[in-house]
C-alpha cells in the first residue's frame, strides 16, 4: 500500500482529484467506483471546478457507487442517488445513464444485488475504486464480520454506523436499518483503489488499517493484500501512525 500523508483535508482532496483526473485523460472511458459520505466531496468539489476550468470530459466514463440505503426513494435527499447527483453528476457532462447505483428501492432486492454484480463485471471491472473508511472499518457498506468472500449483498447496519450517519437525517429513528452494498470480493477485484482518509475520528481506523493484522472483524484490513491501493490520509487522520 502506498500511503500519501497530507497536512490538510484541502490537500488531500486536491491530490487525490489531481490523480482521477488525469486518469480520465489516459483513459477517457474509465470505469469509476465512487462512494458517498462526508470524505469525499472535496474531491467531487475539484473534478467539478477542473470540468469548468480545463474542460476534462465525462462523457464516456462510467461510475459505479459502493451502496445505497434499502427503502429510501431515489429523490429523498438522504438517499445515495440524491447525494451523487447534488454533489457530482448534476456539475459534470457526464450521461446520468452511465452513472450507476444499487437500486435500494428495488420490489427483488436480492436479485437487485445479483444484477449489480453482473452489471459491474459485464462493464469490464471497476479501473478505479474511490473509498472512505467507516470508524469501525467498514469499506462500503461492509460491516465488520462480513466475509472478505462477499459480492454485491444487502448489510443490516451496524448502530454505530447508523449512529454516524443520524448526523444527516432529523433523528436515529429515520437511519435505514439495511443498505444494498458491493461486497469486499467485488471491491478487492476493482483494479486500482484509492482509500481517503480524513479527521481524528479516523486515526484509530487507519492505525489499525496500517498496523493491524488482516482480519474480517476490521474489514478494511483486507485492503493490505490488494496489490494496488494508495491511501491519502491528512495530518489530524494521521496522529496515530508511526514515524516514518
Ligand atoms: O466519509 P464519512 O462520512 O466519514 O463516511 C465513511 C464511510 O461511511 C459510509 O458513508 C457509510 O457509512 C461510506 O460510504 C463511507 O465511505
Amino acid at each position: 500500500m502506498k500511503l500519501i500523508k497530507t497536512s490538510t483535508y484541502e490537500e488531500l482532496s486536491q491530490m487525490a482529484a489531481a490523480q482521477i483526473i488525469s486518469k480520465i485523460h489516459a483513459n477517457p472511458s474509465l470505469k469509476l467506483g465512487l462512494a458517498t459520505g462526508s470524505t469525499p466531496t472535496g474531491v467531487y468539489k475539484r473534478l467539478i471546478q477542473d470540468h469548468g476550468e480545463n474542460k476534462t470530459t465525462y462523457k464516456q466514463v462510467n461510475t459505479f457507487n459502493l451502496d445505497e440505503y434499502i427503502e429510501i426513494s431515489k429523490k429523498d435527499p438522504n438517499s445515495y442517488h440524491y447525494f451523487m447527483c447534488e454533489n457530482l453528476f448534476d456539475h459534470i457532462d457526464i450521461p446520468l445513464e452511465q452513472t450507476h447505483i444499487p437500486d435500494g428501492t428495488a420490489k427483488d432486492l436480492e436479485e437487485e444485488c445479483k444484477r449489480y454484480e453482473q452489471f459491474i463485471q459485464d462493464h469490464g471491472g471497476i479501473d478505479l475504486q474511490i473509498l472512505g473508511i467507516g470508524q469501525n472499518g467498514h469499506i462500503g457498506f461492509n460491516e465488520p464480520g462480513t466475509s472478505f468472500s462477499s459480492r454485491t449483498h444487502i448489510i443490516n447496519l451496524s448502530e454505530s454506523t447508523r449512529k454516524a450517519n443520524s448526523r444527516f437525517f432529523k433523528s436515529l429513528e429515520d437511519v435505514p436499518r439495511q443498505a444494498i452494498t458491493m461486497g469486499i470480493a467485488s471491491i478487492m477485484a476493482s483494479k486500482e483503489i484509492f482509500l481517503l482518509v480524513s479527521g481524528a475520528s479516523k486515526a484509530e481506523a487507519l492505525a489499525r488499517l496500517v498496523n493491524g493484522e488482516v482480519s474480517e472483524s476490521f474489514p478494511a484490513t483486507v485492503l493490505n493484500s490488494h496489490k494496488n491501493v494508495t491511501i491519502f490520509a491528512d495530518k489530524e487522520a494521521s496522529a496515530l501512525l508511526p514515524p516514518p
